[in-house]
């Protein structure tokens, strides 16, 4: 939480207003920011200072390593993080790929999954990675990126947390994220909390323990609309992180593609301060 405090006021004294074209509302900017988070140690990075919101962070998560491609998809499993790119983002609503209500295009779960080949076929990036680290395997590949410039135009936005790294040390999984743009008072709530589940989970099932996770971001903003409910944000003070739970029976990735669900998450000893409604552009 110290960390998340630090960038958010670094951010509101160093930051510098940008511009942004795309949603039309500015931005108070920092580049680089580095957070960790303590896997290993179960210390869960869900913010305190509000009341946040973990099951449609893992939700949206699920979504990605099930490769899904549709707001509907994604509302079925408890996440409504896509409603507003998938039907509200004029760009996209006039783009001859989009297939119609809820379509999302080639964006994230799609290029994990299913990545063209130029032959015509798929590459299945999230399996490969699997297989090799259950048998102990770390071909400083380990990668799972769902950035793909050629198709860019293809989906309704770019990925922001785009690229995750898998590193084996011993018996022990650490993972290396990279964000290319960061809504700090939105986007790193669930952002945080997915670095997390993603190394949990993917320890688990691959049978080795979980380290820690090492996120990378380039360009962190707070909207000009939320500034000053993040000042009102920063005068609360923290309280210790939570810990989270994972059912113990899921043990493959065709059980995270098959019946897992927000259910198999809970936590444990989590203190708040009341809720706060970010707007959120568009
Ligand atoms: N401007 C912007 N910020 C983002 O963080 C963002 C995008 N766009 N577009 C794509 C996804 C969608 N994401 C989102 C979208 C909405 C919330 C949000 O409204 N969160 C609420 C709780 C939502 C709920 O209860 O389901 C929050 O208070 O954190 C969070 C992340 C992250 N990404
Ligand atoms: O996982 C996510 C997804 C999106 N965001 C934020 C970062 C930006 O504020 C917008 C994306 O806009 P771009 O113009 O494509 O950069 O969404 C996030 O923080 N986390």
């Amino acid at each position: 939480m110290k960390q998340y405090i630090n960038l958010c006021q670094r951010i509101v004294e160093e930051g510098v207003w940008v511009n942004n074209a795309r949603t039309g509302t500015r931005c108070l900017t920092v580049i680089n920011a580095d957070l960790e988070y303590d896997v290993a140690g179960n210390q869960f990075p869900l913010l305190t200072t509000r009341k946040s919101y973990f099951k449609p962070a893992i939700a949206e998560l699920l979504g990605y390593l099930r490769g899904y491609d549709n707001a509907a998809q994604f509302r079925a499993i408890g996440c409504n993080t896509w409603n507003a790119n998938a039907n509200d983002n004029l760009a996209w609503l006039n783009n001859p790929h989009r297939k119609g209500e809820d379509d999302l295009g080639r964006v994230y779960g799609v290029q994990g999954r299913a990545w063209q080949k130029p032959d015509g076929s798929k590459l299945d990036q999230l399996q490969k990675l699997v297989t090799n680290l259950s048998k102990g395997i770390d071909d400083r590949g380990e990668i799972l990126t769902f950035y793909n410039p050629g198709e860019f135009e293809l989906g309704c936005l770019r990925p922001c947390m785009h690229t995750h790294t898998f590193s084996l040390l011993g018996d022990t999984l650490h993972l290396t994220s990279y964000q290319r743009s960061c809504d700090v008072p939105l986007g790193l709530n669930f952002n945080q909390v997915q670095c997390f589940v993603l190394l949990a989970l993917i320890a688990q099932i691959t049978g080795h323990k979980a380290g820690k996770v090492y996120h990378k971001i380039a360009n962190a903003h707070i909207y000009e609309n939320q500034l000053a409910l993040m000042k009102e944000q920063l005068t609360r003070t923290p309280f210790p992180s939570p810990k989270l739970h994972i059912n113990p029976r899921i043990t493959s990735l065709a059980d995270i593609e098959t019946w897992v669900t927000v259910d198999d998450f809970s936590v444990e000893g989590y203190q708040h301060h009341p809720a706060i409604n970010y707007p959120f552009s568009v």
